[in-house]
């Protein structure tokens, strides 16, 4: 059952653990039970805490890594178990960009892109026009003599996409790539990586530990926390109805809904003594409408409600909105009720006296 599905995956992770061992000291547990599957021609974004064990699930996929407990398959081969000639025909299929780039400062943008080519022995008249290709490709055709030194962030990760490019891979990891750019670069590159997903049909596996990189590009994500995978699916499934705390935290960051700040001082866990409010944050996805529904409850139920903030978003083509209100503390559990009864997604964030 699990060898038939992940030949039709591009990655699978099954039950893959990793420990590493320590002079003098109890193995670090950085992975456990880690199962997902990766299916080809998807943007799989991985999101987590700094230590959560992102990176190690990533460097697996090419073996920089090796499992000690369960397997990863790349295109159906068991990359833990693989060495020599068939561990370098993986890695040629999995290209890799990372944070700080890594380019080699004494070669040129051409000779970053041709390097990979070269250690494969491929003749120099094939490489020249490849990389020449690969270069218009991220749109650096006029910088392909200069140095990494006389190139910008975001020109330097377009290298490191080119020379990742270079052997031909079906898988492209990434390892927090757009970390180290500024917000306007971060989109650019994202873009890039969207449309090399799209024409070449490449598998995109990332790490990141910002919610809107995945909201700007994945089309699957997974959560890990404390070495656990805990929660995975499509992003946008993930976003309307996250499921763990931890997601839910990320989340908070990039819904772009903030109580204001007179509300979010006052805030507190359980009601006050006395009159109060419950502070709700409503979700709603695709086409579910909130204005009709608040006057609604309003109108049918006599429930007054306060809006605080809100605002809709984009993941892919899909839109989904976040608002958040509040109602008298006494009819909150009535007012959630109703709107869930709509297909709304509720969410109590604490009371206001
Ligand atoms: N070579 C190693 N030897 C010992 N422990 C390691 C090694 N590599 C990683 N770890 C530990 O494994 C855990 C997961 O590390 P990993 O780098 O995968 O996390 P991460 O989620 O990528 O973190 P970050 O976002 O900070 O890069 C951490 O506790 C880390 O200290």
């Amino acid at each position: 059952m699990r060898v038939e599905q992940a030949q039709g995956a591009a990655i699978t992770f099954d039950r893959v653990e990793k420990s590493f061992a320590q002079k003098g000291g109890a193995p670090v547990m950085a992975l456990a039970d880690c199962s997902l599957t990766v299916e080809p021609g998807t943007i799989t974004g991985i999101i987590g805490r700094s230590g959560a064990g992102k990176s190690t699930l990533l460097r697996m996929v090419n073996g920089l890594e090796r499992p000690t407990g369960g397997r990863v398959l790349v295109g159906g081969r068991d990359v833990g178990a693989a060495t020599g000639a068939e561990l370098r025909e993986i890695r040629r299929e999995v290209g890799m960009i990372f944070q700080h780039f890594n380019l080699l400062a004494s070669r040129t943008v051409f000779g970053n892109v041709a390097l990979p080519l070269e250690i494969a022995g491929r003749p120099k008249a094939e490489i020249r026009p490849r990389v020449e290709d690969l270069i218009a490709r991220v749109g650096l055709e006029a910088l392909a003599d200069r140095y990494p030194a006389e190139l910008s962030g975001g020109q330097k990760q377009r290298v490191g996409i080119a020379r990742a490019l270079a052997t031909g891979p079906k898988v492209l990891l990434s390892d927090e790539a757009t970390s180290a750019l500024d917000p306007e670069t971060t989109r650019t590159v994202l873009r890039l990586l969207a449309d090399i997903n799209r024409d070449l049909g490449l598998t995109i596996l990332l790490i990141t530990h910002e919610m809107g990189v995945l909201r700007d590009i994945a089309t699957h994500m997974a959560v890990i926390d404390g070495g656990r995978i805990v929660e995975a699916g499509p992003t946008y499934d993930i976003f309307v109805r996250p499921a763990h705390p931890t997601t839910r935290s990320f989340l908070s960051g990039v819904t772009g809904v903030t109580l204001p700040a007179f509300v979010a001082n006052r805030l507190r866990p359980a009601p006050p003594e006395g009159h109060s409010q419950e502070v709700i944050r409503i979700t709603f996805a695709g086409r579910h409408a909130t204005d009709p529904m608040l006057a609604r409850l309003t109108g049918e139920l006599g429930i007054a409600v306060n809006i605080l903030a809100g605002a809709i978003e984009e993941i892919g083509p899909h839109p989904f909105g976040n608002l958040l209100v509040s109602v008298e503390t006494g009819r909150g559990a009535e007012a959630r009720a109703y709107l869930e009864r709509h297909q709304l997604l509720t969410e109590v964030l604490g009371y206001v006296g």
